[in-house]
């Protein structure tokens, strides 16, 4: 399929063609262009009142998180209309299987810190029900590509700063996942943080204060987006 041939695709999908036969024409799976290094999955969507009609694409782009009072959940949402109809709706992680992760060509991942370290990997929020479907022992990530972001406070907790960046990294790493999404450290102040990288000096992700820099959220995660879209190759995409 060319490229013209693909963004009208995206196009027709947008505009909700009503023909089952046009539908499974334009709605395949794996729908791919020259110029684009992977292909790009689309699935059709039924839509309620008329589940046979509707084509709604649905890029590969999953975003999972968890949350404990709300920041995390407001930044996946905020990423999810960055993205707009490349991603999913934001889904909280729980409700998610290790399958769901390897279904994606890329997945966004966001969680808070609440004291992740080495003795106490699960905090005392919702990390427990997130950590089977993070956990996997399988080598099933290798194709998907992996932004992490994570909510913290530097001031209150400089010696361990978004931990849970990094442990999330370190568990997806080890699912052969590819790490996309790294920010510079410029703009923080602590003094350690498992979310930078043991060998460079930056972040494994984008990192949010909501404590002590709310100001910067939203210029954060519109310049985060941006890079993303490089990164898992949709830039050069359109919607009409
Ligand atoms: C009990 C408690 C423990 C926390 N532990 C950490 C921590 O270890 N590291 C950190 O950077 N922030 C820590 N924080 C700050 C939270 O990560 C921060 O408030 C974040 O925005 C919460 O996100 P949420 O609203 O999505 O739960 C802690 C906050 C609380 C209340």
């Amino acid at each position: 399929m060319t490229i013209s041939a693909t963004f009208q695709t995206f196009q027709l999908c947008n505009a909700a063609v009503n023909s089952v036969v046009s539908q499974q024409k334009i709605c395949g799976r794996g729908i791919s262009s020259p110029s684009c290094k992977r292909s790009l999955k689309i699935r059709s969507s039924r839509v309620a009142g008329n589940p046979r009609t509707t084509c709604a694409p649905k890029a590969s782009i999953g975003i999972y998180y968890t949350t404990g009072t709300c920041n995390t959940e407001k930044a996946a949402k905020n990423i999810k209309e960055n993205f707009g109809l490349f991603a999913e709706e934001a889904t909280q992680i729980r409700a998610a299987l290790p399958t769901d992760l390897a279904a994606h060509d890329g997945i966004v991942l966001g969680v808070p810190s609440y004291l992740w370290d080495e003795y106490s990997p699960v905090s005392g929020l919702d990390f427990d029900s997130i950590m089977p479907p993070i956990s996997n022992t399988e080598d099933d990530l290798k194709d998907v590509k992996v932004a992490i972001f994570a909510l913290g406070d530097q001031v209150g907790y400089p010696d361990n700063f978004a931990d849970a960046a990094g442990t999330l990294w370190e568990k997806l790493e080890a699912r052969g996942a590819t790490l996309v999404g790294k920010t510079p450290l410029d703009g923080y102040t602590f003094k350690r943080s498992l979310a930078v990288l043991p060998t460079e000096d930056m972040f494994c992700g984008l990192v949010l204060d909501n404590v002590n820099q709310a100001d910067l959220t939203e210029e954060r995660i519109d310049a985060w987006v941006k890079q993303l879209k490089d990164e898992f190759g949709l830039a050069e995409f359109r919607f009409a």
